[in-house]
């Protein structure tokens, strides 16, 4: 059976929507296994959401490190796209029944000074187009059920993004050491995933860097004013219903949400 990606993304939005999960796509894309379809089946999803009048604030970068390409056996870096509705303010509660199967992770998030629309950036390019850093914590979802992925079911369904907090003290890249910054995320003030950002591929400037490569080259650029969330500083966490989560990474300060008791898993 070959997918309609229009088709595909609505029964993406319709488990997003009616909190029952959906089964995985793989095997419907064409061909089998097919990157670029499942980027087609995410951004006809995309397209739905902006022609119901929501905003593309930014992208978020997944699958960086090998923490979380080990717990879900995909083993390369993608990409989704964030709109507005999806931020929740920092020490904000995720409202009940929004999410299905969520999951939480610190992150180091970039917000854009500068577009990047040439794929032969370099990290000097890299560097002047950061305007600041934050601290951030993303809340994946998937609408797959069971978290039954592969790379082309993750790509598609929005590369699981679900939401995402970002703190609020801006700090300068030429203030944080970006490789050796330590990163603890506290469920309740126990630690349950502790990491650094070298973590990300070595440097979360490489996640940047792939990710600003990659869009260039798709003629969708990332522009002035983007957040980037760069990807998990260490292992996902799954969420325990009425639990509060606090990251803090060194040098950038700390983010933190919680939950709602009734959050069905
Ligand atoms: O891509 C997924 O399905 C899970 C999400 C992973 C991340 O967002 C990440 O690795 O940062």
């Amino acid at each position: 059976m070959t997918v309609d990606y229009e088709n595909a993304a609505r029964e993406l939005t319709e488990a997003r929507e009616s909190g029952k999960p959906c089964p995985p796509l793989r095997g419907r894309l064409v061909p089998d296994g097919d990157i670029d379809s499942a980027y087609l089946v995410q951004q006809a999803q995309v397209r739905q959401w902006l022609r119901r009048g929501h905003r593309r604030v930014g992208a978020k970068i997944g699958l960086t490190s090998a923490a979380v390409q080990e717990s879900l056996g995909v083993y390369q870096p993608d990409f989704g796209v964030l709109t507005e509705d999806t931020a929740v303010p920092d020490g904000g509660e995720v409202p009940p029944g929004r999410l299905l199967q969520p999951r939480v992770e610190a992150e180091i998030a970039f917000v854009l000074g500068a577009d990047l629309p040439d794929e032969r950036i370099t990290t000097a390019d890299l560097i002047r187009a950061v305007d600041h850093l934050l601290p951030a914590i993303e809340i994946v979802d998937s609408r797959i059920a069971g978290w039954d992925i592969t790379i082309v079911d993750t790509i598609a369904d929005n590369a699981s993004s679900g939401l995402f907090v970002l703190g609020t003290t801006p700090r300068r890249l030429a203030d944080v050491d970006l490789r050796l910054a330590g990163m603890v995320l506290e469920q309740g003030g126990d630690p349950v995933s502790v990491g650094a950002a070298a973590a990300c591929l070595g440097n979360p400037l490489h996640a940047l860097a792939w990710l600003a490569r990659t869009l260039a080259r798709s003629g969708d650029p990332l522009r002035a004013g983007d957040v980037v969330l760069s990807g998990a500083l260490g292992p996902l966490v799954p969420v325990t219903p009425g639990a509060a989560y606090e990251a803090r990474i060194s040098g950038l300060g700390s983010v933190r949400t919680c939950f709602a008791k009734e959050v069905e898993q």
